[in-house]
């Protein structure tokens, strides 16, 4: 016999090690990892059958089977399908290849109370096993290789594991959990009929059990007990969710489902499930989720939808099927039309693929436009139509279940910035995305107006949609651009998301009425500003234009312009750009990104109110306070001067001729 000890990767050992010594709360959910992953053996063994049938050896009836044995307290998860070799054995459950899982060890803190609640929010997948196991013996070969192939694996969950080949006749994987005391409760087939209906109902492959049959005892006296009969029988539904009618899945149904597909402890915020008929068939059951995962930022992650075909599945993250400014959905997507044989190329390429998209698309958004319905009317029935169930109406609603009202402003604060992508991604559907988007301004601290909202409290004479964009509500919020604003109560949306900058180049007008940065171009706040301001700013213009002359060569390195402005109430000078050209504040986001950036020198506008603008024509140090002006303004709008010693070296010279005055 040549048995070969391994020992585990050191993620590994770290996630048994937590598994077998700290309590786990929720036992059971070993099966639902262990089932899910024989399903996904079944699953991956008919999507390369599509291509080599003898894949089969003759058997294409998938199925995984539970069984039990009291007394020598096994548990048994067998599967037919795809199996793995010994390679594939020692790689795939000696290791760690998930990226999720390894982000979960890494957020390990050594506190067993802590670490304990990170497992059940990831799962820790075949490990799991570990949980109700002292012992896990995994017997496995891979379709289409020879029976003496096969591999047994067998570990006690401490550092290591030993591999033994074995003949094995059936392909696919067996595992018998060699149960710990915690886990005899699940050697007993109520318990586990009533485990496997909860969270495998939905599977699409028949689980089945032994069949047991009520014996009377064969002595008088003596109780009865249940006998297996050597049959079969099939416990769960066996079809795929969402190929049922909506009016048989239950809400409890519904989510179990969703936390299945996403990984997600927590229940979606909504759903919607249709038979789409027309040029194009497919079904959708598409989710909403309530949190955001770790590596939403990242625009390479992946979409959460799998797509089958009539039943098959064909691939994980098919991201041809939603655009990336949805990527936080997860769902299902089965097509009538694809070919089984589509790659992730041809699904680039394909008619169907792109109305299907189209279709999910539209979709999602009604389903975000009824939770802001919801949101706006606080109104818990609003929502009935699309999302045609939801969390609260479950039969066992979830403990701290959100309420609808206020399931628009949960999904913004998670998602908001990522739907905002789609402002400059989704020119078809731009002005339903813009409905969507929520803001702080300066009438509202909490970012809950909309681009309505704000038309509907429009100054009469107003002709834009004002908003400023900046690092932070603070930064924005004292932003010296909108002293002219607040003065005279017109109100200013905060833009403070990295994204903002960027998607609002994409979008100059909301319903007709153009969106106007005050951070840009010459604020013309048309009939706003009376007859008298107008008269008194070009005076003003006139008055100074020795001045802005004078400015203007001492600052040319850094202004392309100088000029008198308006806009200023208290400050003494901002910063502005031209229309069309880059603003600092997204400047700052590209170079910190490393990107290049265009070299465009702002314009420098002063406030030829202010008593340090006046003091320009009489001071002897004129040269410093001009730059003394220009590096204020880049610091107001959360900058850095270009040369910070040499501001300090000014602005301290200043104060001492002060002193001494
Ligand atoms: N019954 C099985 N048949 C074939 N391969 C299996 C089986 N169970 C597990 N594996 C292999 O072991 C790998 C690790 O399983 P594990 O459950 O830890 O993670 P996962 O299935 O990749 O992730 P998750 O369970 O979170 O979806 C799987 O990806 C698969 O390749």
């Amino acid at each position: 016999m040549t048995i070969k000890k391994h020992s585990f990767q050191a993620e590994v050992a770290q996630v048994l090690h937590l598994v077998t010594h700290s309590l786990y709360s929720n036992p059971e959910i070993f099966l639902r990892e262990l089932v899910s992953n024989a399903a996904d053996a079944c699953d991956k063994l008919r999507f390369e059958a599509l291509n080599n049938a003898a894949l089969y050896e003759g058997d294409a009836d998938l199925r995984v089977r539970i069984s039990f044995d009291e007394q020598a307290k096994t548990l048994t998860i067998e599967d037919n399908g795809i199996g793995m070799s010994e390679a594939e054995a020692i790689d795939n459950l000696g290791t760690i290849a998930k990226s999720g899982t390894r982000e979960f060890t890494s957020r390990l803190t050594g506190d067993a109370k802590a670490d304990t609640q990170l497992i059940g929010q990831f799962g820790v997948g075949f490990y799991s096993a570990f949980i109700v196991a002292d012992s896990v013996v995994v017997e496995t070969r891979r379709a289409g290789a020879a029976a003496s192939e096969g591999v047994r694996w067998t570990s006690r969950g401490t550092g290591d594991f030993e591999i033994e080949p074995i003949e094995r006749a059936a392909r696919g994987t067996r595992i018998t959990l060699h149960m710990r005391e915690e886990g005899l409760e699940f050697l007993n087939g109520w318990k586990l009929k009533s485990v496997i209906n909860k969270y495998s109902d939905h599977i699409s492959l028949p689980v089945q059990m032994e069949q047991e049959e009520w014996q009377e005892a064969e002595q008088e006296g003596q109780p009865g007990g249940m006998v297996k009969t050597g049959e079969w029988e099939t416990i769960n539904q066996a079809n795929a969710l969402w190929s049922r009618a909506k009016k048989d899945i239950s809400n409890a149904q519904y989510i179990e489902f969703y936390k299945n597909l996403s990984h997600d402890f927590a229940a979606p915020l909504a759903w919607s499930h249709n038979k789409v008929e027309g040029a194009t068939e497919y079904t959708q059951l598409l989710y909403i989720p309530a949190t955001a995962p770790q590596d939403l930022f990242n625009r390479d992650k992946q979409a959460g939808i799998k797509l089958y075909v009539k039943r098959v599945f064909i691939m994980n993250e098919a991201d041809a099927l939603l655009p990336s400014y949805l990527r936080f959905v997860f769902g299902v997507i089965d097509s009538a039309d694809l070919p089984l044989n589509v790659s992730r190329e041809l699904l680039q390429e394909s008619r169907d693929v792109r109305a299907i998209r189209d279709g999910n698309t539209r979709r999602v958004l009604t389903m975000l436009e009824q939770l802001a319905n919801a949101a706006t009317a606080g109104d818990a029935d609003a929502i009935t139509d699309v999302a045609d169930k939801n969390a609260t109406d479950a039969q066992e609603p979830e403990a701290g279940a959100i309420k609808e009202a206020d399931k628009y402003a949960h999904f913004y604060e998670a998602f908001g910035s990522v739907l905002k992508e789609g402002l400059g991604e989704d020119m078809a559907n731009r002005e339903r995305i813009a409905k969507l988007l929520r803001y702080a301004s300066t009438q509202s601290e909490s970012v809950s107006v909309s681009l309505a909202d704000y038309k509907s409290r429009m100054k009469e004479g107003q002709k834009a949609i004002y908003y400023i964009t900046a690092d932070s509500l603070g930064a924005a919020q004292s932003s010296p651009q909108l002293e002219l604003f607040k003065k005279k109560g017109i109100e200013v949306l905060f833009m403070t998301d990295r994204v903002d900058e960027w998607a609002m180049g994409f979008f100059n007008e909301f319903d007709g009425t153009p969106m106007q940065s005050v951070a840009k171009g010459g604020v013309d706040l048309g009939d706003l500003q009376d007859e008298q301001e107008r008269k008194a700013a070009q005076e003003a213009a006139e008055q100074f234009k020795p001045l802005l002359e004078r400015l203007k060569e001492a600052l040319k390195d850094q202004a392309s312009d100088v000029q008198v402005t308006t806009r200023l109430v208290d400050s003494p000078a901002c910063l502005v750009v031209k229309d069309g050209e880059i603003s600092g504040q997204l400047a700052r986001l590209l170079k910190q990104a490393g990107q290049e950036v265009p070299v465009n020198k702002p314009v420098l506008e002063v406030n030829p109110e202010h008593a340090l603008v006046k003091q320009l024509e009489s001071t002897s140090q004129f040269d410093d306070l001009a730059h003394i002006l220009f590096d204020q303004a880049v610091l107001a709008e959360g900058g850095l001067p270009a040369d910070p010693a040499a501001y300090v070296k000014r602005v301290n010279a200043m104060l001492l001729g002060a002193a001494s005055a």
